[in-house]
Order: structure tokens, then sequence, then C-alpha cells
């Protein structure tokens, strides 16, 4: 092949970064300037100009579908396969890494992750074990401690408390559930990092063959990482290795899970030979839209600044739409995506973005009801149903007996006649031994601690496990799962509930076994199917793949809409209090996060841009009036357009309200009928909702915009 050919597509600056020889990189620049777009061709560059196999390339990703979507670009612009690569996230590196050196890890073979949900149970049951008040010391506070102290690369011992009570207790938490995590094998999100760290640092023989192994690492999202992963970086690159790092200081969205933008400056600081190149060219956004995201951003006061410019015109406006409540919103988003699909687009190019998961709700019942087909990116979450989470507490169980958050899970789960007083006893049994739940329902059952009824159905449970592990194993996993649905009877307990839930129910275990089929074969060589699918289970959680081919509309929160981009995109709830969320309007640190969040929502869009508001939100189980969000204030008025439903405006906007007739009668008055009032004076009279003493309607004044007003009360003339 022509090796240049690998430079076409790039810009002066891109191909620079491409092709840098230095042995660290950093190419800090804007949304959508082609940073992941570098990573990629600077990968291909390498293995094809140094002639180097894809063996000898780590690179990290934000999300595993942008590992998928790297690697098979690599693949593509090399015209060979690349997978002895190692591509993946954080976590996903980590965990690979520790699998395949378990024992120097000092973990068991049959190692399970624990997701967060199974953490806080663990933590719980310790924290019972302490006799500690949950009142005075709520689990979720204990786990925030101990995950802050693992993204910090602190082990209890490294703790220091100067008779603090609120650390000292919180330590101890930490140790008990440390040493409760070592007994099941127990792997949670943090301590994947954490571990993985300490495997490389503490282990020279494993340490000089990666670093021998690796001579290329590349990071994306560099600006999100965190201290525990900087230091693994930094172990890895630190003898030839070169370094190429790209990330934007604006869109910095993970502060509060330990991330560190200044990881960015001490990379400049702590590499030698640092070759810094910057972006400014955007390919992504129309003009208008990225005026308007760098005027939002401009109001951050500590930014390393840059500057973004885009050859293509401003485009069409942002259009601004103030609905009347959430339903509202959700009926004219829906709408304005049924109209796009209808004048030839695909589904698949629209995105929903929101700030908190709870919005999709609403979204959903309105896209439900206009047959729009739909998938929730991040939020979604399969594989924390109810459902699936007790089906894989019985394949974890099975495969690792050790594993006490899944026994916990599965032993009552359906309910087998073993009351609490049974459990707690399993429980002190176990405690009392340092051995596991499982060893000690065994012993608990030969040494007749239980009532006989309790003895004869925990024998049942023990039995259907066992059992399960030798019949089961030698299949194929879609078929172990689909027999442990059945043989544990959960199916015929989802069964009971009623109509629609239990269908969801049923179609969810059904993908299960559908999603398993997937590790039947052999694309990982060095786990087996069952481990390769927990693993999966567990790292991929919330971030179902929606499948490539089917045409549907895309709905996530602000923050796993990162590196992504949408030729339309909705921003929902643009609200005082929402987004800026409440909890972070006070700090002013925190505030600049949420605008950085504003930053990547806007960016995210390639030709069309909606912004939503409502004058009217139930949120948190309470009506609130919230103000229009500050960051649709900081957009210049001329880059925006308020979405307005008078008779001047395009048809299309109309269908959002065709159930409505610009006929009908409305306490006297008519949909586009100019009113006045007493105070707003003229507007023109845009949609209404509700009758009787309820009717409310929305006028769009010419002095203060569009407005919700009780007919009642308004006084319209
Ligand atoms: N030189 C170029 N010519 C044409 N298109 C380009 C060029 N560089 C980048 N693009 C396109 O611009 C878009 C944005 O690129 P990319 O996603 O790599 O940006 P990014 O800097 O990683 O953005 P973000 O900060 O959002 O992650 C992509 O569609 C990409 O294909
Ligand atoms: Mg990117």
């Amino acid at each position: 092949m022509d090796v240049t050919s690998i430079l076409d597509g790039l810009n002066k600056a891109q191909r620079d970064a491409v092709t840098a020889q230095n042995r660290a990189l950093l190419v800090l620049a804007g949304a959508g300037s082609g940073k992941t777009r570098v990573l990629v061709h600077r990968i291909a560059w390498i293995i094809a100009m140094q002639n180097l196999s894809p063996h000898s390339i780590i690179a990290v990703t934000f999300t595993n579908k942008a590992a998928h979507e790297m690697k098979s670009r690599v693949e593509s612009l090399l015209g060979r396969s690349a997978s002895s690569m190692w591509i993946g996230t954080f976590h996903g590196l980590a965990h690979r890494l520790l699998r395949a050196h378990a024992m120097d890890a000092e973990l068991p073979d049959t190692f399970q992750i624990l997701d967060s949900d199974d953490q806080l149970r663990v933590i719980k049951r310790v924290m019972k074990e302490m006799n500690l008040d949950e009142n005075e010391w709520p689990a979720k506070q204990a786990q925030w401690f101990i995950n802050k102290q693992k993204d910090d690369g602190r082990r209890p011992a490294d703790i220091q408390h100067y008779g603090d009570l609120f650390t000292s207790v919180h330590c101890n938490v930490y140790q008990q559930y440390q040493d409760a995590c070592k007994i099941g094998g127990l792997v949670d999100f943090a301590e994947l990092l954490l571990r993985a760290y300490e495997l490389l640092r503490d282990n020279q023989h494993l340490r000089e063959h990666y670093q021998q192994r690796f001579q290329h690492l590349l990071v994306d999202e560099f600006q999100d990482t965190n201290s525990i992963q900087y230091a693994w970086l930094k172990l890895i690159s630190a003898s030839d290795c070169a370094i190429s790092i790209v990330g934007d200081d604006d869109q910095s969205i993970y502060g509060w899970r330990g991330a560190q933008i200044e990881n960015i400056r001490r990379f400049a600081q702590e590499y030698d030979d640092v070759k810094t190149i910057r972006l400014e060219q955007n390919y992504r956004s129309t003009g208008a839209i990225l005026k308007a995201a760098n005027a939002v951003i401009a109001n951050n006061q500590d930014r390393m600044g840059k500057n973004l410019w885009t050859e293509g015109g401003d485009g069409e406006p942002i259009s601004v739409y103030a609905a009347f409540n959430e339903q509202e919103e959700a009926r004219f988003i829906a709408a304005r995506i049924k109209d796009w699909y209808e004048q030839g687009n695909s589904y698949r190019d629209c995105a929903i973005l929101y700030r908190s998961n709870a919005q999709s709700r609403v979204l959903e019942e309105f896209l439900l009801q206009k047959q729009i087909p739909y998938r929730i990116y991040g939020g979604f979450k399969f594989f924390e149903r109810a459902e699936v989470k007790d089906t894989m507490a019985y394949l974890r169980l099975m495969y690792n007996s050790q594993d006490d958050a899944a026994f916990e899970r599965a032993v009552n789960t359906p309910p087998r006649g073993l009351g609490q007083k049974s459990i707690e006893k399993i429980r002190e049994l176990a405690r009392e031994k340092s051995v596991s739940l499982w060893e000690s329902a065994w012993h608990a059952i030969e040494i007749k601690a239980l009532s006989p009824k309790a003895s004869k159905s925990l024998q049942g449970f023990l039995d259907l496990i066992k059992n399960g592990y030798e019949d089961f194993h030698d299949l194929p996993l879609s078929e172990q799962i689909q027999l442990t649905i059945e043989s544990s009877n959960l199916m015929e307990m989802y069964a009971k509930e009623k109509g629609e839930k239990a269908l969801a129910r049923k179609e969810n275990l059904a993908e299960l076994a559908g999603a398993a089929r997937e590790f039947d074969g052999d694309d990982y060589p060095d786990l087996s199917p069952m481990t390769a699918f927990l693993a999966h289970a567990s790292l991929e959680a919330g971030e179902t793949q929606a499948d490539q081919y089917e045409d549907c509309v895309q709905l996530m929160t602000l923050h796993s809409a990162k590196g992504l981009e949408f030729p339309m995109v909705f921003i929902a709830g643009m609200e005082e209090k929402l987004f800026p969320h409440m909890m972070s309007m006070d700090e002013p640190e925190k505030l600049e996060e949420e605008r950085r969040l504003a930053y990547v929502g806007i960016t995210r869009a390639m030709k069309k841009l909606f912004l939503l508001y409502a004058e009217k939100r139930r949120l948190w189980g309470k009506d609130t009036y919230p103000a229009i969000s500050r960051f649709i204030r900081e957009i210049p008025a001329e880059l925006k357009e308020e979405v307005r439903l008078n008779s001047q405006i395009s048809q299309p906007m109309f269908n959002a309200f065709e159930h409505k007739d610009t006929t009908t009668d409305i306490n006297g008055f008519k949909l586009g009928q100019i009113v006045e009032h007493p105070k707003y004076g003229s507007g023109v009279l845009l949609n209404f909702e509700g009758e009787g003493d309820q009717l409310r309607v929305q006028v769009n004044f010419e002095t203060v915009g569009t407005k919700w007003l009780m007919m009642a009360y308004a006084r319209l003339t």
C-alpha cells in the first residue's frame, strides 16, 4: 500500500500530529477538530511507517463502542487486521491485565466484577456487621469515600486520620469491605484500576514485560483521566514507549468522578520532548452552532484557551423552544423528528440529549406514541435490570461460589422460604470462620444451625447451583443461560407479575440469552465464554450496543454523548436547577463543569440544534416553574431563533399540534390570533391546554417572548 494515503483527508496541523516523531505528543483542541481522527490515523501511520506489529500498540478510548469503531477504522486504513492491538477503556484494559495475571494480582481466577449496586450491597452488609447505624453512617457515603480513596490510589493503610471520626470510621469500613471482597473474589470498578496499577508497580518483571511490548500508548479524551489512570499511563510509558494524548480542557466533565484537568498540565511538565499541537478548524458543525458553543464556554474563567473556526457557512440558526411543560416538550420533539424522517432523513441521525436520566421517561412516551423507534444509550442499563441481574447472580455463583454478592441476591430470589433469620445465621457463621456465604451455608446445614424447613430449602438451593454448574458448563453459553432461567424458577416468578411488566421481563431474558450467543465463538481466546460474558455484562453495562443497522433515534445523557456527533440534536430541559444542575449551582467550579457539559452538548450537533425548556416541570415529585437556563441566555441573540407557532411559521412546526385545530374556539379566541395583555402588551396566541378553569394559553408577546398563562386570570382582550 501507499503509506502516504493514510495522510489523505487531513489538514496540515493534523498531519503534523499524525506524523510527529516525538516521544510525547499532546493534541489540545476543541470539539470536532479531528482529535479522534488524528488518533486513528496516527495508529495506522505508525504501524505502516515503522512496520510495527499492532501487538506493540495500546490505545485507550472513552467507551467500548469507541474502541470497536477505532479498531475497525484503523483496519480499513491499513487494509489488514489489527486485532492484536490492545484497545479499550481504562476499565476494560485493566480487566484484561488482571485476567491475564490474576495470580500475580492476588486474585482468584474466577474473580468477578462488582457493579456499583452490588458494591453498595456489600458495603451495607459490612457496615451492618460493624453495628454502624445507617442513619448516622449512610452506606452511599461510605461507598463514595472508598471509591475516592481508590481513585487517588490509597489503601486503608495509606489514609491518615488524625483522630477525625469521619475518616477513621470510613477507613475501617474500607478495610472490612476490602476483606469481604477478598473472600468473595470480587473487584469493583475503582478496584480494577487500582489493582492493575499496583500489579505493574509491584511486579518488576511484568512491568518490564509490558514496557517492552508497548512501543506506543495513545489516549483519547485525556482531559477526563483521574489520578490512578494517569499513574498507570506513566508506569506503562516509563521506558521507551512513545505516548500520544488528545484532549480538550473545555470538555472535562467528570470532575465529580475524580478526573483532573490538571493532568494535561502535568503531562506537559512531566514528559520530555513533548510536542504540542493545536487544531483549530472544526469540521463537524455549522458556523451558528460553533459560535454558540464558543460564546457559552467563553464564560468560564479557567481555560487553556483556543480558537475554533469553520470553513462552512452559518447554516440554520439555533432553534429555542419554550414548552408549557415536559409533556409538551416531548411532543414537540417527537413531531419534529417525524417531520425530519418524512423528509427522507434517518432516525439514527437524530439525538435527544438531557442532563438527567429521569427525563427520558416522558420522552419515550411520546416517541412510542408517534411510533418512532429509539434506543437509550448509556441510561438503558440492560444489565442493571432486576431480572437480568437475578439471572446473572445465578450464573456468577455457579462459576464462582465465593461470590457473596451473587449469593445474597440469588439465595432468596425467587423466595424459597428462607427467612431473614436463617440468612443472618449464615452470615454470622461466615463471619466467624472468615469464609464465604457459600461455604458457610453448607456448614450451617451440616451443624444443623437452621430449622429443618430452612435447611431443606437451603439444600435445594445449593444443589441447584452445584448441579447447574456440573450439568451446564459444557453447553453453549446461551443454552446455559436458558437452562438457568428455567431451573431457577425465575421465569415462573416474573410470570406472576402483571401483564406489561412480565412481558418486558420475558423479552429482556430472551435478549440476555441472545446477547450471550456472541460469546459462544472464539473471539476471546484467553477467556472462557462465560468469563468473557460476565465481564462484558459488568463492563458494558449502560453501554448497550445500539444495533448499528437499526434505524432509531438516540437518547442519552449529555455525559454519555461525549465524542459522538449527530446531524440533528435536541437538548431537552434547558432550565436553571435542571441544567445547570441544582447541586452544582452554588460552587463556581461545579458551575464551570456544567458549562463544559453544555459545550459538549452543543458541539454534538452537525447541522441543526434545538434547545428546549419547559415553563412548568414536574421535578423530584413536585411541580416547579423553572427559569430558562443561563446557557441559553449566553448564546448571542443573532444565532438563536425562537420557534413560534403563529401563522408565519413553517408548516412542519404546526404538525406538533396537529391535534389542535386553528378554528377551535378558546374562550372566544382562536390560535394565531393577536391578543392584548394588560401587562405584556400584544402577542400571538400560539397554543392552549386544559379546559374550563384549568384552561391555559401560550402567547408569544412582542415584549417578553413566549409565556403560558392561566386563561381565567390572564385578562386577555
Ligand atoms: N481534515 C478533515 N477533513 C474532513 N473531515 C474531517 C477532518 N478532520 C475531522 N473531520 C471530521 O470532523 C468530525 C469531527 O472529528 P472528530 O470526531 O475526530 O473530532 P474530535 O476533535 O475528536 O471531537 P470531540 O472533541 O467531540 O471528540 C468527524 O466527522 C471527522 O470525520
Ligand atoms: Mg473525539
